[in-house]
C-alpha cells in the first residue's frame, strides 16, 4: 500500500496505487473538509459532480463516517446535470442518489437539485438563483474578492477529454464568467443539453478536487498538471485554478502515468 504526495503553492497531487486507496484518502479529506466548515461555521456547502467520482465517493458509507458525520449540516449541489428527469438514467442526481445520498440521513431540503424538465435556459437561471438565495441566507458562503459564491467544497471529476463539470475542452462556455449557472445545448458528450457552474464558480471555492482514473485519462492529466500542450490552451481542467482556495487531484497510478514526475 502506497501513495505519494506533491505539494505546490495552494496545489497538491495525491497518486494512489489502487482506487480503493484513494476512496479511503478521498473519505478522508471530505471529512476533513467537513469538519472545518462546521468548526467555523456550522454547515458544509459541498458541489458534487456526476462519473466515476460517485462510486469513489461511496467509502462515505462505512460506519467509520456515518456514525461521526452529522449528515444533516451537509447541504449537496451538483456542479453540473443534464437536462433531464430526475429518474432518467442519465441524471447526475440520479447516480448519486442511487449509490450514495440515499444510503444517508441527509435532510431532503438540503439537497438542491436541478429541474431537468425545464429548458437548458431556465433550469440553469433557477439554479443560480437557489445558489444566490442560499449566499443571501450565508448557507453558501461569499467570496470577498468578488461576488461568486465560495462552496466549501467543490468535487470535480475529469472526464477523458480533460472536461469538468460540463465545462468541454475549447466549448465557447469556457468563456462565460459574468454567470454562476449556465447552460449548453451542444454537449460533445451524450446528452447534449446540460447546465453547468462556470469557471467563475469553482475557481472561487474554498476547497476544490479534481479526481481521475484509468490510463485513458493519463493524457489529459498531463496536459492539466503538468501544463504542456499550448495547442490546446482551453482545457478546462487546466482552467481549474482557486484564486484563493486549495486545489487537491485525486489520481491512481493509471491517470498518473504519464506525469513528468512520474517517468
Ligand atoms: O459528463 C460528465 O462526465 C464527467 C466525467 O465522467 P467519467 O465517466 O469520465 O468519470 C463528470 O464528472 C461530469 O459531472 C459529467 O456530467
Amino acid at each position: 500500500m502506497s501513495s505519494s504526495r506533491v505539494r505546490e503553492n495552494r496545489r497538491e497531487v495525491r497518486i494512489h496505487d489502487s482506487s480503493y486507496e484513494l476512496s479511503t484518502d478521498l473519505a478522508d479529506y471530505i471529512a476533513e473538509l467537513y469538519e472545518s466548515s462546521i468548526k467555523e461555521r456550522g454547515t458544509f456547502a459541498i458541489a458534487i459532480s456526476g462519473g466515476s467520482l460517485i462510486s469513489l465517493m461511496r467509502e462515505l458509507l462505512r460506519p467509520a463516517y456515518t456514525t461521526t458525520i452529522d449528515w444533516s449540516k451537509w447541504c449537496i449541489f451538483w456542479t453540473d446535470e443534464r437536462v433531464v428527469p430526475k429518474n432518467h438514467v442519465d441524471s447526475n442526481y440520479k447516480l448519486a442518489n442511487d449509490l450514495l445520498l440515499s444510503m444517508l440521513p441527509i435532510i431532503p431540503s438540503h439537497v438542491h437539485t436541478v429541474k431537468g424538465t425545464l429548458s437548458a435556459q431556465e433550469a440553469a437561471s433557477k439554479y443560480g438563483y437557489v445558489i444566490r438565495q442560499l449566499v443571501r441566507t450565508r448557507v453558501i458562503k461569499a467570496s470577498r474578492s468578488n461576488d461568486c459564491p465560495k462552496f466549501d467544497l467543490i468535487l470535480l471529476d475529469m472526464g477523458v477529454d480533460g472536461h469538468v463539470a460540463s465545462l468541454f475542452p475549447n466549448h465557447p462556455v469556457l468563456e462565460v464568467k459574468s454567470e454562476w449557472v449556465t447552460f449548453i445545448v451542444d454537449s460533445p458528450e451524450h446528452p447534449p443539453e446540460r447546465i453547468t457552474f462556470t469557471l467563475s464558480v469553482i475557481n472561487s471555492a474554498a476547497n476544490v478536487v479534481v479526481v481521475a482514473t484509468g490510463e485513458e485519462k493519463a493524457q489529459a492529466v498531463r496536459m492539466a498538471i503538468d501544463d504542456v500542450g499550448p495547442e490546446h490552451p482551453l482545457l478546462p481542467a487546466r482552467m481549474v485554478q482557486p484564486s484563493k482556495g486549495k486545489l487537491v487531484w485525486f489520481l491512481d497510478n493509471e491517470a498518473a502515468s504519464m506525469l513528468k514526475r512520474n517517468s
